[in-house]
């Protein structure tokens, strides 16, 4: 580099470090705002996601960004992301409390990841809540008394069994509920052991959430919905979707989100490793498809093996299930062995029809992602 070079360059990215630092003070100044957002629909009782409000700003940015010749794309990444950030912030000014004469929530396993996050967003929403781990049936009694609510969040093994054998004595009007990925043995041992108001709930995200804005909460409904609709009320507070479901079809379904997925996941690790694969080597030739295909599979062996034999192992329908999956699997390695091209394009070509507009729809999806991945490599 020639020392004119050097020095335009040094006097441009001075220029660039000036407007970086501009955009710090905009962006605390955007938290600001939201900050005051959030403490307005604190007392209001609004939801902290408005996705209309959203979709009207991202349209609006979007037309403004090209009318001064930016991809549209570029401010609504960044407000995503921004968004994204509002919602932690708004989250730590509390929530509006929907029952306020509930009297205490006891989670049953509240000392459990999941436990824990909904006895954060309870408490931060006003509500009195006590865990009870199993080191701590003694005091069950005295929890009880005055229980409005029982949230049982306990591995799945064990749900129906301490439902059966320690929930029985619930006062009458005490709302008891359940947050177990499936969701019809304990649905039905609750209803068995209760004659109040029961409701089984699911929520399709792991407790490393920062926030429930966007997030899907499953319920299936057991007696009593009157009773417990503030419960549904305060997870739409704190952002959620609720999706309502039968219990049967809510658990076939999850015989492939949950069972199926990380069965495969599982697999595919078991064979990398079996294999003796050099990481080091296949890191370094990853395309961007295949870095979010390892960090998918990487992230379950950072996780509870417990929690995953749970999962799969909870229903015996899924070994069916993954047994199809490896017939086709049998199936399509056939059409390898036999060099048989024309099948596979043919093959391709339905399933491709199949997936109909969803094909292109998780094309773009998985585009941003894959820029994502890419944007965070540091060499
Ligand atoms: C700040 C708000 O809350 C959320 C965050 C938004 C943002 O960061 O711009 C917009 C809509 C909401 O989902 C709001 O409702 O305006």
């Amino acid at each position: 580099m020639t020392e004119k070079t050097t020095e335009e360059l040094e006097q441009l990215r001075d220029l660039i470090d000036g407007v970086d630092q501009q955009l710090l003070h905009l962006l605390r100044k955007r938290l600001d705002l939201v900050a005051q957002v959030g403490a307005v629909k604190h007392g209001a009782g609004l939801p902290i996601y408005a996705p209309e409000r959203e979709a009207a700003m991202l349209a609006k940015r979007r037309e403004e960004a090209e009318a001064i010749g930016i991809q549209p794309q570029l401010i609504e990444d960044v407000l995503r992301r921004l968004m994204r950030e509002s919602y932690l912030n708004e989250k730590d000014v509390g929530f509006k409390q929907v029952r306020e004469d509930l009297g205490k929530v006891v989670i049953v396993g509240g000392n459990g990841q999941l436990g824990r996050l909904f006895g954060q967003m309870l408490n931060l929403s006003g509500y009195q809540v006590v865990s009870l781990d199993k080191d701590d049936w003694h005091q069950s009694e005295t929890l009880f008394a005055d229980a409005g609510l029982v949230l049982v969040t306990v591995p799945i093994g064990v749900t129906c069994d301490v439902i059966r054998e320690k929930l029985s004595n619930l006062p009458a009007d005490c709302i008891l509920a359940d947050l177990t990925s499936i969701k019809s043995a304990p649905l039905d041992a609750m209803m068995t052991v209760h004659s109040g108001p029961v409701v089984g709930l699911h929520p399709m995200f792991g407790p490393d959430v920062g926030s429930f804005a966007k997030q899907v909460v499953v319920v299936c409904h057991g007696r009593g919905e009157g009773k417990y609709q503030w419960l549904l009320e305060q997870i739409k507070i704190w952002g959620a979707r609720i999706v309502e479901a039968e219990a049967e079809r809510h658990d076939k379904a999850m015989q492939l989100v949950q069972a199926m997925r990380h069965f495969c996941t599982f697999v595919y690790g078991l064979n990398l490793c079996r294999e003796g694969v050099d990481m080091e080597n296949l890191l370094l030739f990853s395309s961007p498809i295949y870095r979010l295909e390892l960090a998918m599979v990487g992230r379950l062996f950072a996780q509870n093996p417990e929690l995953y034999a749970d999962i799969i192992f909870a229903q015996r329908d899924s070994f069916n299930v993954i047994s199809d999956y490896l017939a086709n699997f049998t199936d399509a390695l056939k059409v390898i062995e036999n060099q048989d091209r024309d099948t596979f394009i043919k093959q391709f070509n339905e399933v491709s029809q199949w997936f109909g507009e969803l094909a292109p729809q998780f094309r773009n999806e998985s585009r941003s992602m894959l820029q994502s991945v890419n944007d965070l490599k540091s060499h």
